[in-house]
């Protein structure tokens, strides 16, 4: 939507005594686009997320947030909503009795209050306590409260986190109408497939740096080598031939963690490796009855950002 910066951030530098939560980073987002932060436990996602709703304040660096620069002084701008861990909320009260006193305070119109409820899928338990509600419920009433004030920017911590099927393909698609009309969200989330399916961009965080930042499908096309499960009609003649295949490494496919037997070869190599181990095989007689990755490409492109590669499993040969 015209390219218009949500958030501008450069160089952010967050501590909390010795630990470092946030160490020079940069992030990216536009109007209109949602923007996926992921990283393993304690990489810095909600410290970010809470500098960009003005919770805290960053140690250093250069935050412009709608076009406002936001400092230690000053507040963020208006047109900023969500939730950081979990969305704030009166468990005594109804989703709607939630919203209205929401609606009051922030001077929304009232009639936002049923749009809202209806988008996140719980107008039918408006009038339930809130203290009965499961994670999935609490984090759409999140969502519906944070969608009240219409925001520029919306900001979510794992908005899809315990939530069914369902609930997750109506989260998805009132956050994609929001970008659609221009909303930027930013985003949390645990999982690759989410990502892939409502981010364009994504920020790759890992102990309080950016190991990644771009699109999702260059994330998924920057993973090297790839472990792949090959199951064959004949196991030991498909051992010999992948111990000789160019490209690819023979692992031990009990050290990764495969619960099959022992039919079952998990190989290390690039796409046109495997494709040339499966040429050998053909050709020595064994039939292919399944090939694919271990761990999808997105994910593993992740795990090979974020993991420490000492803690990979050897090799065997
Ligand atoms: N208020 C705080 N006081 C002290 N340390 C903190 C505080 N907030 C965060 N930290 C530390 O900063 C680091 C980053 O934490 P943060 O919560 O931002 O990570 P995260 O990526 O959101 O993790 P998770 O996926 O587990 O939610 C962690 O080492 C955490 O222990």
């Amino acid at each position: 939507m015209g390219g218009t910066a949500a958030v501008r951030a450069r160089g952010l530098v967050k501590s909390f005594g010795d630990v470092v939560a946030l160490d020079h980073v940069d992030l990216d987002v536009e109007e209109g686009q949602v923007h996926g932060l992921v990283g393993p436990n304690g990489a810095g996602k909600s410290t970010l997320l809470g500098l960009l709703l003005g919770l805290t304040a960053a140690d250093r660096g250069r935050l412009e947030v709608l076009g406002t620069l936001v400092g230690r002084a000053t507040s963020v701008p208006a047109g900023i909503a969500g939730f950081v861990d979990e969305p704030g909320l009166y468990p005594s009260l109804t989703p709607r009795q939630n919203l209205a006193a929401l609606a009051s305070l922030r001077g929304s119109d009232p009639h936002d209050v049923v749009w809202a409820l209806a988008q996140v899928g719980l107008d039918d338990v408006a009038d339930d306590r809130v203290s009965g509600f499961s994670l999935g419920m609490r984090q759409r009433l999140g969502l519906a409260s944070a969608m009240l004030t219409r925001p520029r920017l919306l900001v979510l911590d794992e908005p899809t986190n315990g939530l069914d099927p369902a609930a997750r393909r109506q989260v998805h698609r009132v956050l994609g109408d929001l970008a659609d009309d221009g909303t930027a969200v930013v985003l949390t989330s645990h999982r690759m497939d989410d990502l892939a399916e409502l981010c364009s961009e994504v920020t790759v965080l890992s102990a309080g740096r950016v190991v990644f930042a771009g699109p999702l499908e260059k994330l998924a096309s920057e993973t090297g080598d790839l472990d792949h499960q090959v199951r064959t009609t004949d196991v030991v003649t498909a051992r010999a031939v992948a111990a000789q295949a160019p490209g690819i490494r023979l692992l031990d496919e009990r050290d990764r963690g495969s619960r099959s037997g022992g039919d079952l070869l998990v190989v290390r190599g690039s796409l046109p490796a495997m494709d040339e181990l499966v040429v050998r095989l053909v050709r020595a007689g064994v039939g292919v009855r399944e090939l694919g990755p271990v761990v999808p490409p997105l994910e593993a492109a992740f795990l090979a950002l974020t993991t420490d590669e000492a803690s990979e499993p050897e090799a065997a040969a």
